[in-house]
């Protein structure tokens, strides 16, 4: 028998790439308030690149997270509040605020071979007595080995759960059940493992069914998918689905749908959807959240979004190389007309 899910919703922080990190305190009110009653145990709040993400580079957010995670708090009664934090845009300092504006649950994110820059982070979070979670982004871009070596520096650290994260929505079915098995045979019972999907492919929900049945314990969603790129693997389908599945997650299927139905569908800017950029994402392996970045530069550069999207995936780019679209963007303008950048990476 599959164990329990603990099912942790991420509309209010993946959900902020795609609201171009513009959630006001009233619609965070309304989404923990609905998620909570519907028995969602953890809830995510953050700008879409976690604490201290607000910024030229990745955009401002409407309102300081602190004070967005502080509303949190105070709406959810039995839900508890996550944050997410990336290691060189967040700091310590960064998470004792979060920590006393009452998230208990700390989620630190570093790119996949990259897990030796959380430490002091999972040393800090857990000082303060938070739950802590290691985040491995773009798992796609190494093998299941490697990345459950990864996962081991995190738990060593002081992870209690890592995640294998489909940042770019690129890991087909096996490649998903692939890396969960890796990490639940590496870490054992030293720590859960956990599974986050995006939609760019069509496969969040299969891929964390598969991780569900796989070992995984913890898996992410957001409602209407609202997420980067096609958005999230769907907290209510993932509700629907494992109950149907008979997994159990505690979560009332009914109160989700009305929480994407009647809460999140009214605000949304745009419903999230594979189109040929986010299709472009999961097929070139890029990173979700890069998907405005590159709208916005094709519309100024006059050219098109999936194919400065297909470049940044033959590059490799990582989270954090957001400013290398604008490079891809004006390189492909000059191939058009003719011409070179000057001083262009791509020279
Ligand atoms: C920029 C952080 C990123 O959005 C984290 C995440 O959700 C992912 O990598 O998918
Ligand atoms: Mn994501």
């Amino acid at each position: 028998m599959t164990p329990k899910i603990r099912i942790t919703d991420s509309t209010l922080r993946d959900g902020s790439h795609a609201m171009a990190h513009r959630f006001t305190e009233e619609q965070v009110r309304g989404v923990v308030h609905a998620l909570d009653r519907a028995g969602v145990e953890v809830i995510e709040v953050s700008h879409g690149d976690g604490l201290g993400g607000s910024s030229f580079n990745y955009g401002f957010s409407l309102e300081d997270d602190v004070k967005l995670v502080a509303a949190a708090v105070d709406e959810a009664t039995t839900a508890r509040i996550a944050v997410l934090l990336l290691p060189g845009l967040g700091t310590v300092e960064d998470l004792k605020l979060a920590r006393d504006a009452g998230a208990s649950v700390a989620r630190i994110a570093t790119h996949c071979t990259e897990a030796d820059v959380s430490l002091q982070h999972f040393a800090a979070a857990r000082q303060l007595g938070m739950e802590t979670v290691g985040f491995l982004m773009l798992s796609h871009r190494i093998a299941p080995a490697a990345l459950a070596r990864q996962a081991r520096i995190m738990v060593d650290g002081g992870a209690q759960c890592v995640y294998v994260v489909d940042s770019a929505g690129a890991l087909v079915l096996g490649e998903a059940q692939e890396r969960i098995s890796a990490l639940v045979a590496e870490l054992g019972s030293d720590a859960q493992v956990g599974f986050h999907g995006h939609q760019n492919l069509s496969l969040g929900i299969a891929n964390s069914v598969l991780a569900a049945q796989n070992g995984a314990t913890q898996i992410d969603g957001a409602l209407c998918a609202l997420g980067a790129g096609a958005g999230n693997a769907p907290t209510e389908v993932l509700a629907a689905t494992f109950d149907r599945l008979g997994i159990p997650t505690g979560v009332d299927v009914q109160g989700v749908l009305a929480a994407a139905e009647d809460v999140v569908k009214p605000f949304l800017p745009r419903l999230p959807f594979a189109d040929r950029s986010a299709i472009t994402q999961g097929y070139a392996g890029v990173y979700s959240s890069f998907l405005l970045h590159a709208e916005r530069a094709a519309e100024r550069y006059d050219v098109p979004a999936h194919e400065i999207l297909q470049r940044v995936g033959e590059a490799g780019y990582v989270g954090g190389q957001e400013d290398m679209i604008i490079d891809v963007a004006l390189q492909l303008a000059a191939e058009r007309d003719g011409g070179s950048v000057i001083g262009s990476s791509h020279e």
